[in-house]
């Protein structure tokens, strides 16, 4: 079996993997996709085989995971995806919600085939036989929903050695943190560079993301011409302060779980010479930020000998915006410690202020309260309600956080705080260019504004 299917995806799957979602290189083209390892899960009907393939892209090399089905009879929307040499026809196996019942199992029962090992967590009892369906929303990996019960989020492109994500939540469960998704298991690659394959967590089905309730809350200010925020049904401020707060518990947490300590010389040094040379960097890929360059910059330089503000470094989320957090009937729970997706794994483990995650917060803020405002002809009273909503719910937020945080007010880091949220929003002008050129605007905007 194995070699025909090398053949098949080494031929397949140049042209295939850019029309993914989840496939992250498509800033150049695919000069060879090199299946290096194929191992059959299962044998029965639906078959699953899993594969790993090295990605050339000139001089990129990245390895992402997939995983193969194959059926007797398959039903019509899978059907004839892939036909290999002996003329078995394959297809992308999680859309097969049955062929992913398969991984639930091994990891109820711990079972492992080759160098693949499936676990559950050590005070977890999983329910069998459920199918797997995939999550339909944007995301940069492919999840899955078992029932009511579960998640379980297969990683794209791996990365050496345990997966932040997983890391992460396994650290928070330890000390009881309350604004997690349990984790209940994981799929591990024992072979090589040691990834994670996959994290399996407790599914939040009552659960609403964050920024689905928070342009909600945008929209209805803005159809109510006479109201001011405090005044529309929908005001998001009282959820803005509880994520405040939650947000200051899960980093009361992760200093608790992992490491926190006083920052040391130099290191503030060195993050602000990161953020002069990203900068610099996406400068290059969006000239429209070169009439700003200069301000920017002297907002980082702002920032150095900052380093007695007196918050200590420690684990942070890293990639922390509205759509990254869940309200469920209990509170609110933040999901994916990834951190930023282009970052190395190295960089994403390092200890680093809170405050980059309040940044990122209040970022999100601003995008929520702009991003209706994307393709419309220019309108003063919208533009002055956006900006009321935003600061009515970025104060909120950090009302909130003061108030449970051991660091206090973060806004009593104004310079560092706005050197942060400046080295946000130049991240997310690279990340617009190259996701959603439409809404490039919403950062640079916001560049100009705060840098002004
Ligand atoms: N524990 C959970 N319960 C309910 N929904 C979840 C849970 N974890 C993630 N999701 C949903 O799945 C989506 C993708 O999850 P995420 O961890 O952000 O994936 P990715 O790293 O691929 O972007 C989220 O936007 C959210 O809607
Ligand atoms: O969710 P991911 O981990 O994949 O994060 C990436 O994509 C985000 C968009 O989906 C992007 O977030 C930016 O857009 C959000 C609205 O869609 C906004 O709330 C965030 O503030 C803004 O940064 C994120 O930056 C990127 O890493």
């Amino acid at each position: 079996m194995t070699e025909p299917v090398l053949r098949m995806l080494a031929e397949q799957l140049p042209t295939w993997l850019p029309t993914q979602r989840w496939f992250g290189g498509k800033d150049r083209p695919v000069t060879e996709a090199r299946p290096v390892r194929v191992i059959t899960l299962s044998d029965k009907d639906p078959r699953l085989v899993h594969a790993l393939v090295e990605v050339v892209q000139d001089d990129r090399k990245s390895v992402y995971q997939l995983l193969l089905g194959s059926r007797a009879q398959p039903p019509e929307h899978l059907n004839g995806v892939w036909v290999d040499s002996e003329g078995t026809h394959w297809y992308e196996a999680t859309a097969d919600p049955e062929a992913m019942t398969f991984l639930l199992d091994a990891m109820a029962g711990q079972d492992s085939t080759g160098p693949i090992s499936f676990h559950r967590e050590d005070d977890v009892e999983l329910d069998e036989g459920l199918r797997g369906r995939a999550v339909t929303s944007e995301q940069s990996n492919t999840s899955l929903i078992y029932g009511q019960q579960y998640i379980l989020k297969l990683f794209r492109k791996l990365s050496a050695g345990p997966n932040p994500d997983l890391r992460i939540h396994r650290a928070l469960h330890s000390v009881g943190c309350e604004h997690i998704a349990q984790p209940l298991g994981w799929i591990a690659d024992d072979d090589g560079d040691q990834p994670t394959l996959g994290m399996l967590q407790q599914f939040l089905a009552d659960a609403a993301d964050g920024w689905a309730m928070a342009t909600a809350s945008v929209r209805d200010l803005m159809a109510e011409g006479d109201l001011h925020a405090d005044e529309v049904g929908g005001d998001f401020a009282g959820e803005a302060h509880r994520l405040g707060a939650a947000v200051a518990a899960v980093h009361a947490d992760l200093a608790r779980a992992l490491e926190s300590r006083p920052i040391e010389p130099g290191e503030l040094d060195a993050a602000i010479d990161a953020m002069h040379r990203r900068l610099d960097s996406v400068m290059a890929a969006v000239p429209e930020l070169a009439a700003m360059q200069g301000a920017v910059h002297e907002v980082f330089e702002q920032a150095r000998g900052t380093a007695d503000s007196g918050v200590p470094i420690q684990h942070v989320h890293g990639d922390l915006h509205l759509g990254q957090v869940l309200r469920t009937v209990h509170g609110w729970v933040l999901i994916d410690f990834e951190g930023e997706p282009a970052a190395p794994v190295s960089e994403r483990l390092a200890p680093r202020s809170p405050l980059r995650d309040v940044a990122g917060m209040l970022r999100s803020f601003d995008y929520a309260a702009h991003q209706l405002l994307v393709g419309q002809p220019e309108d003063h009273q919208l533009a002055v309600r956006a900006q009321e909503w935003t600061s009515r719910n970025r104060s909120a937020f950090c009302d909130g956080y003061a108030e449970v945080s051991p660091n206090g007010d973060p806004r009593a880091h104004g310079v560092l705080l706005r050197a942060l949220e400046l080295d946000k929003a130049v991240y997310e002008v690279a990340y617009e260019q190259a996701n959603r050129p439409d809404w490039l605007q919403i950062p640079l905007t916001s560049i100009a504004r705060i840098a002004s």
